[in-house]
């Protein structure tokens, strides 16, 4: 079969099997018009793992048939315009658009008049109108009518008490001024992060953002948002339940304590103490105060502040920790702490976005979701011809940030065996999760 005809097939299969997992789980198949909320929408929706696998494949399949059908010279035009979409829904998040479009006044079917929301907001009319249909464009909202907006499903996720639009908040505030400086911050052969020549700050960006209250918050709520519909999948796809009641959990870094929110939800035998930067006491006691009061109460997930470049006083503990966002000595530095902690029963799990380059293949991979059982642990399918192996968008996103912010990385299962065997330690295994991010398991050597 030709690129496109085994493409072709490739969506149709996937979609298939999408729609008979949708099925068999009681759910209705997906809509984007409808201002409502699919079940799959909740952050702490679980997929089964056939439809997991079933819609990455089936997002990489359309992505690539796009490019296969696009002038590449308009792609490319296209592209260098990336940031007028980031920059539209900065606009729309700093004004909670679509708040307003899914208010029960609104009538759906007609929408609101553009300027009418740009008199709310003062904003001129035509300016703010021709930035919502920008985004209309984008199925984030509806034209109904030449002027006039409604929402649909994208909009629902994009009101409160969702967190993803906290994520998308940190790029209009703080990271596409960072995008900006990216290429001029390759050529200074020493560590100055594309972050710091856009900002003007010279130490890490950590530190920079105890200074700047307006950044904290910013990079704060965006933890949140970026890792709160991750939880469920996370705690589904490592076997939690098998370690021993006595267990303690080290979050190093946990920020808000999302994570160990969810830990102690899940597993009651369990307890969490989250560590992190002492500023960072404030929000995490906020979070738990406002979501888990009894939990909290109990004492079963507490804060420590704690530098991670400060040997670890809590031995004989499990950990977890995420490094991507520090240079590699850094990385080393503070796994050297940890491993100080450790006894050989300890193991430290890297909650990170581990990155599988996206080669193409030279050779024919069938698309075989048979391999992916829905009764046994998750695993992720073999990626079909002709689609690059990895196909992974936000994996490699990420990467781009933490060269971007820090010259950090995501790392592939090499270089995490490398990085881990110079401090002594030694990779278990790479848990995969129905999420972007992966559970690297390590232990010492
Ligand atoms: C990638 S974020 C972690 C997000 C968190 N796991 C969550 O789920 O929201 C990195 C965290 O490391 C913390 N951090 C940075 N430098 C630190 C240090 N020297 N010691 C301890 N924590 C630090 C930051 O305050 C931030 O919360």
């Amino acid at each position: 079969m030709s690129e496109i005809q085994t493409l072709r097939s490739i969506i149709n299969d996937s979609l298939d099997i999408m729609q008979s997992e949708l099925n068999s789980a009681n759910l209705p198949e997906f809509w984007v018009s409808i201002p409502e909320a699919h079940p799959a929408d909740a952050p702490d929706f679980l997929p089964s793992p056939r439809l997991c696998e079933s819609r990455r494949i089936l997002l990489a399949a359309l992505r690539m048939m796009a490019t296969a059908i696009q002038p590449p010279s308009e792609k490319i035009i296209e592209a260098g315009w990336c940031h007028q979409e980031a920059s539209a829904l900065t606009t729309a998040i700093k004004y909670n658009v679509a708040q307003d479009l899914c208010d029960a006044s609104v009538d759906q079917e007609k929408g609101v008049e553009g300027a009418i929301l740009a008199s709310k907001y003062g904003l001129l009319p035509d300016e703010f109108t021709r930035v919502m249909r920008a985004l209309a464009a984008k199925h984030y909202i509806r034209e109904t009518s030449e002027g006039c907006f409604a929402a649909n499903r994208v909009s629902v996720a994009l009101t409160p008490p969702n967190a993803a639009p906290r994520a998308a908040a940190y790029n209009g505030g703080f990271g596409l001024a960072v995008a900006t400086r990216l290429t001029d911050s390759l050529d200074i052969h020493e560590h100055r992060t594309a972050a710091q020549l856009a900002h003007g700050y010279d130490t890490d960006l950590f530190t920079f953002l105890t200074t700047n209250s307006k950044y904290f918050n910013i990079f704060t709520a965006a933890m949140t948002g970026t890792y709160d519909a991750t939880h469920a999948s996370l705690m589904a796809d490592y076997p939690w339940a098998e370690l021993s009641s006595d267990t303690v959990v080290i979050d190093i870094g946990g920020g808000e304590g999302g994570l160990g929110m969810a830990i102690v939800k899940a597993f009651p035998h369990l307890k969490v103490i989250n560590q992190d930067r002492p500023e960072v006491q404030a929000p995490a006691y906020k979070n738990w105060q406002s979501h888990i009061p009894d939990i909290f109460e109990s004492g079963r997930i507490a804060f420590e502040p704690h530098n991670f470049f400060d040997p670890e006083p809590r031995k004989g503990a499990q950990y977890l920790c995420i490094i991507h966002d520090w240079p590699y000595d850094d990385c080393v530095a503070i796994l050297n702490c940890l491993k100080s902690a450790m006894v050989p029963s300890s193991r430290l799990l890297i909650i990170e976005n581990v990155v599988y380059p996206p080669v193409s293949p030279s050779a024919y991979v069938p698309f075989m979701l048979g391999s992916v059982n829905n009764r046994q642990a998750f695993k992720k399918a073999d990626t079909p011809w002709p689609l690059p192996n990895g196909s992974q968008v936000l994996e490699l996103t990420h990467d781009y940030e933490m060269l971007s912010n820090f010259k950090a990385k995501e790392r592939t299962p090499s270089e995490w065996r490398s990085l881990l065997g110079d401090v002594g330690m030694k990779m278990v295994k790479i848990w995969p999760t129905r999420t972007p991010f992966s559970i690297v398991e390590a232990a010492l050597e």
